[in-house]
């Protein structure tokens, strides 16, 4: 198990009261396969992201990454362990302008105090022909595949994926999962990927879906709902 989410409940403030984020959220990803997140705006979704990468600290519950429990982390433990064992690719490539796609994904490996082989990551993701090229010179579905090489240049144990395709069409969208399917089949990460687009979901090991901050019945197991059906563990 690499990741796994117990009990978790996370609120924000709300004017005089606080908002329920996360309700009592229980998940757990194995090493080598892809969890689904989905569910309506404002579910949660992204707050369970933000909650797995120990970026926010649930009010009450049980985050364990890669066997550390976060809970007896200071802030700077977290940071480390972030830099070191978790990879998070944000809806945005915010990759940084001036440099290559190469350099990306070193300096990423450099900040974990690691040394990257960073054509081989290009290759990896499709990109062997692109390693000198900067961000304006690639086109969106191939930046997100840079800001996916970029969050396994450390090698993590824990793959944190927000809407990969928002920006792609339903062929790059395709592709891109695809593409982290096959990553995390070869890298052995524990992936959890929040999408909003369902129609590739086939390429999850399992869906679950997040409703009001829950995580509806029966979708904290290895079942995929049955509204989502078609969509579940693969044979
Ligand atoms: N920093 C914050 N402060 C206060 N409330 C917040 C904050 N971040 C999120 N919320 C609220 O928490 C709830 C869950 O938000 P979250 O962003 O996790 O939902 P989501 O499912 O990711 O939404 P979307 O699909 O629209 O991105 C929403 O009601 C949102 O308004």
């Amino acid at each position: 198990m690499s990741l796994s989410l117990t009990d978790v409940t996370l609120t924000y403030p709300d004017g005089d009261g606080r908002l329920t984020a996360l309700d009592g959220v229980s998940l757990a990803v194995d090493a080598g396969t892809t969890t689904a997140v989905v569910g309506p705006s404002g579910s949660g979704k992204s707050s369970l992201l933000a909650v797995a990468a120990t970026l926010v600290t649930p009010d009450s519950g049980r985050v364990v990454v890669a066997g550390v429990d976060t809970a007896d982390l200071g802030r700077e433990q977290r940071t480390a362990l972030r830099r070191t064992r978790i990879g998070i690719v944000f809806q945005q490539p915010n990759l940084i302008p001036s440099l290559t796609a190469a350099e990306q994904v070193e300096l990423m490996g450099r900040l974990a105090g690691v040394r990257t082989r960073p054509r081989d990551l290009l290759a990896a993701v499709g990109l062997a022909d692109h390693a000198h090229r900067r961000p304006h010179q690639l086109s969106g579905g191939q930046r997100q595949r840079v800001n996916i090489a970029r969050a396994l240049a450390h090698d993590p144990a824990v793959l944190l994926v927000d809407e990969p395709t928002s920006a792609l069409d339903h062929e790059r969208g395709a592709e891109v999962f695809a593409l982290l399917r096959r990553l995390t089949d070869e890298r052995g990460t524990a992936t959890v990927v929040v999408t909003h687009d369902t129609t590739h979901l086939d390429r999850a090991d399992r869906v679950v879906e997040v409703v009001d901050g829950r995580l509806r019945p029966g979708a904290s197991g290895s079942a995929t709902p049955a509204a989502l059906s078609g969509c579940g563990p693969r044979p």
